[in-house]
């Protein structure tokens, strides 16, 4: 699939600038009123801006927190390997207790870790050159994935289908393209010319905020919906697919992604429209066995009470539950699609011969 002007001046939202040994986000949470880029030097300025979803989406965490990882090394005054090793253990942990459920963050950290191993014996600078090659080719390589889910994706729907989707799974997200939204761009290139219905995905309103703005940006037909409108959108034949992104795969295909996206997998599955999640590999944890196993982040109650307003929209005091993610059963979801094809039911078996495929190449 090439490029044509949209995807090649597609914005890069995590990027390196070994220069100046800084990492450099696009500020998420300005979105979309204002577009500013960071230059992260401090691993405490790269936790914040993971935590507070600065950088957000589970491949742009996962680049974020390996080239976290080199940032840190990098700074590190040892002298040797076994010095090293203690500031590399330092840096992963610290990093690693940004946010618990995106597994892309931990794979990422472990890919880093095995890198770093495999170079004992080197000089400080050969490891560290080592580990900036290993950052850069997990974004690199996330470009590729993101681009092959896009051409899986795009061979399930038709011209001037409806597509809903929730939460932001978006270029902005990844490396380039996105998960959920890869198809939408190369369909574009291709005339597919999709009608896009985006929840607005409360509290933070990723789907408002980003989605909304990265298609409107693209010029790609997109309708803003609150997320209490997916139903009706459903009913009334507006909807053909929905695709939606993820932060974990269990193996037996239960998928956590943003608060909400179990409901509309349901609705879906009611109204008889098929329900796909788009899954890089690198979000596909076979060390989970079922969706349980999966750590559903809680966040703070301002982000439901207060973030927005310009006063608490909820009495003084009241009880409030902030869980960031859902998990949508793996019996709501018709097809996982990766980087080496599309996954159907019984997705334990489906899954694994993914990996298989990707271990051939
Ligand atoms: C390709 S992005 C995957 C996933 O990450 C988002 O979560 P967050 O905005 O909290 O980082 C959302 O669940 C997306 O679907």
């Amino acid at each position: 699939m090439g490029d044509n002007n949209m995807t090649a001046t597609m914005i890069q939202s995590v990027t390196l600038d070994d220069a100046n040994d800084t990492l450099v986000i696009l500020d998420q949470t300005l979105l979309p009123n204002e577009k500013v880029f960071l230059q992260l030097k401090e691993l405490k300025d790269i936790w914040d801006a993971i935590y507070h979803l600065k950088v957000r989406g589970a491949p742009a965490i996962g680049i974020a927190a390996g080239y976290g990882m080199y940032l840190g090394v990098k700074a590190s005054a040892a002298a040797t390997y076994e010095e090293m090793a203690d500031d590399f253990k330092r840096v992963k942990e610290y990093l690693g207790s940004s946010r618990p459920t995106a597994v892309n963050l931990f794979w990422a950290l472990d890919r880093m870790e095995a890198r770093f191993m495999q170079e004992q014996g080197k000089s400080v600078s050969e490891i560290k050159e080592a580990l900036r090659q290993e950052s850069e080719a997990i974004r690199a390589e996330d470009e590729q994935v993101c681009e092959q889910i896009g051409e899986y994706a795009l061979s399930l729907l038709q011209p001037g289908w409806g597509i809903l989707t929730h939460c932001n799974a978006g270029a902005i997200a990844t490396a380039k393209y996105g998960t959920a939204l890869a198809p939408i761009y190369l369909g574009e290139e291709q005339g597919y010319r999709f009608k896009v219905y985006a929840d607005e995905t409360r509290p933070l309103l990723q789907g408002a905020r980003l989605t909304a703005w990265e298609l409107h940006e693209a010029g790609i037909d997109v309708t803003l919906i609150c997320d209490n409108m997916s139903s009706i959108v459903m009913k009334e034949g507006k909807i053909q697919a929905v695709l939606v992104g993820c932060d974990r795969v269990a193996a037996n295909g239960d998928t956590a992604n943003k608060i909400g996206t179990s409901a509309v997998a349901i609705l879906a599955k009611h109204y008889g429209i098929p329900f796909y999640v788009c899954a890089p590999l690198s979000t596909v944890d076979l060390q989970c066995a079922t969706g349980d196993d999966i750590h559903i982040e809680l966040r703070p109650d301002e982000e439901i009470t207060s973030k927005w307003y310009e006063k608490p929209m909820a009495p003084e005091g009241v009880n409030v539950y902030n869980p960031c993610f859902d998990v949508t059963d793996h019996e709501h979801i018709t097809a996982i699609i990766t980087q080496n094809g599309i996954a159907y039911p019984p997705f334990a078996d489906s899954l694994l011969a993914m990996f298989a495929k990707k271990d051939k190449e």
